[in-house]
């Protein structure tokens, strides 16, 4: 997979390098290019921002450097995903879907946004997701692509060392994952759960079904209503 990111902070991408993707970058498993959208300006000063139409608060983001830097950096028909609070929500569900194509380009915004003519005139060359990874404001889109290429690079063969890690995720089966021990079996006298002790696989797999089940229903409640629960599933939570 091919994945290039525009943006007037490239330092800000800097993360990307590291760890895990690091290492899949090196291992060529992925493709990493971080632009930097000045390069696209036609002033002496690189400006990137101008006073919105109508008035209001702050600068928006001129839609010319956008538009040039799209034709050299996106290749026909690659999604192009583009951060904003009032965006789609970005799942897990979305990840994976994104992890399948050739290639990804995020535009990261700044100010109060895009220009909508960069986005709208983008969806003629391919598809386009504008998307938020919550209900909170950041002061631009890097962050997001941070979380964005993290998760989805999670699902691209050989990034995650343990390929059962990926499937065991929180909310891969819609629900979030229960909680996790290593040694020490004591430690300032909390005791790991005996039935992860046991050596009794099948126990351990309803334990393990059930703490996702019982953290789920008390933290994120709203997951429970697009689960198919089974009986035994009930009986947990009513435990
Ligand atoms: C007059 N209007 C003008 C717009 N504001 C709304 C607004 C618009 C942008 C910004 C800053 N910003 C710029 C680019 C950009 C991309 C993503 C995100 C982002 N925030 N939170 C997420 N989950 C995000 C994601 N993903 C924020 C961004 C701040 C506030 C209301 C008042």
């Amino acid at each position: 997979m091919r994945i290039d990111v525009l943006t007037i902070f490239p330092e800000y991408l800097a993360p990307l390098g590291q760890a895990l993707l690091g290492k899949a970058a090196a291992k060529g498993l992925v493709e990493i290019g971080v632009h930097d959208l000045r390069r696209w300006t036609d002033d002496v000063h690189r400006t990137v921002d101008d006073s919105p139409y109508g008035g209001g608060p702050g600068m928006v983001m001129r839609p010319e450097p956008w538009g040039r830097a799209l034709a050299e950096v996106r290749r026909p028909g690659t999604r192009l995903v583009v951060p904003t609070p009032a965006g789609r929500p970005f799942t897990q569900a979305v990840a994976a879907q994104w992890a399948t194509e050739p290639g990804l380009v995020f535009a990261c915004g700044r100010y109060e946004g895009i220009d909508q003519r960069a986005v709208d005139d983008a969806a003629a060359h391919g598809p386009v997701s504008e998307v938020s990874i919550g209900d909170y404001v950041l002061a631009g889109g890097e962050s997001a692509v941070l979380v964005m290429v993290e998760a989805v690079s999670r699902f691209i063969p050989g990034v995650v060392g343990n390929a059962e890690s990926v499937e065991l995720d929180s909310h891969a089966d819609g629900l979030l994952e229960g909680p996790s021990y290593t040694r020490p079996a004591v430690w300032r006298g909390h005791e790991v759960p005996p039935v992860l002790l046991s050596g009794d696989h099948a126990a351990i797999a309803r334990w393990r079904r059930a703490e996702s089940l019982r953290r789920t229903a008390d933290r994120r409640p709203d997951l429970l209503a697009g689960v198919e629960l089974t009986a035994a599933d009930r009986a947990a939570l009513d435990a």
